[in-house]
């Protein structure tokens, strides 16, 4: 049952001021010119967000593509700031996305521990949670090799097993989980619904319907930029489908056995 508010998004408005990307109009080739090259456009990708999430949810955001989902994410991590509005965080958060910054040329194991650093995490805790991590991960004996040699797979589940590592308080997860196989996916779930259980919260921005569905018990439904549903996961995803045409896949039980 959800507890205490461990986040507030109070009309969060975000913009993007981008330059010179205007398509040069009109007859006269250096008016174009001038036109194209002055120009700035401001592209208003969270128009007034509200919502307040609590301690021991998880909670999923949909829409379509270029919708202000990542933006929202990235906002709510602290890595953009708000055209208005304001975001409250109740507690430690960690941002989890496709791009999270993973050394190539470094091993898994100094992934680890530059990660876990970065994270804010203390040298011997590291090296208390470096076993489970591995585990996690499930790169076994590929941890002392460059992670140029790691598939998307097993790069995805390493980034996944880091960011959980320091036991955020809100976890903030962005499509990271769509390169993962079943086996990689039944962990993380695993590890959402252990944040879940110790009061954190998680928020996920998924494609996947069904890991929306077997991840989440309330989403977020954005289109451009605003907030046009947030309720319980099968009745906002009945509504989404209902009205983009997008088939939604049948519920999965929320936990389920072990893949070995
Ligand atoms: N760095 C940027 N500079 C300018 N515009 C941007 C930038 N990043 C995103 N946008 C624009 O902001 C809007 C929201 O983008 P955002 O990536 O948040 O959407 P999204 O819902 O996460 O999309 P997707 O599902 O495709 O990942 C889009 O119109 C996008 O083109």
């Amino acid at each position: 049952m959800a507890e205490r508010p461990s986040l507030v998004v109070d009309d969060v408005h975000i913009h993007y001021r981008t330059f010179g990307g205007r398509r040069p109009t009109g007859s006269s080739w250096m008016g174009a010119v001038r036109r194209h090259v002055g120009s700035v456009d401001l592209v208003k990708a969270v128009r007034g967000v509200s919502f307040v999430a609590h301690h021991g949810e998880s909670i999923g955001v949909i829409g379509h593509n270029g919708s202000g989902k990542s933006t929202l994410l990235r906002a709510i991590a602290g890595g953009l700031p708000t055209a208005s509005g304001a975001i409250w965080a109740d507690g430690s958060t960690a941002l989890l996305g496709v791009n999270a910054a993973l050394m190539r040329d470094l091993s898994g194991h100094r992934n680890i521990v530059l990660g876990g650093l970065a994270l804010g995490l203390t040298p011997a805790e590291i090296a208390e949670r470096h076993d489970e991590l591995v585990d996690l991960a499930g790169i076994g004996d590929f941890l002392h090799l460059p992670m140029r040699a790691y598939s998307s797979g097993m790069s995805a589940r390493l980034r996944f097993a880091i960011s959980s590592a320091a036991r955020p308080d809100l976890l903030l997860i962005d499509e990271a989980l769509a390169t993962g196989d079943a086996e990689f996916k039944q962990r993380s779930r695993e590890r959402i619904d252990e944040i879940v259980g110790e009061a954190g919260t998680v928020i996920l921005v998924s494609h996947s319907m069904s890991t929306i569905r077997s991840m989440c018990d309330r989403v977020l439904w954005l289109d451009h930029g605003r907030l046009v549903a947030d309720g319980p996961t099968v009745d906002v995803l009945e509504e989404y489908s209902a009205r983009t045409g997008r088939p939604t896949a049948r519920p999965t039980p929320r936990r389920t056995q072990e893949v070995s």
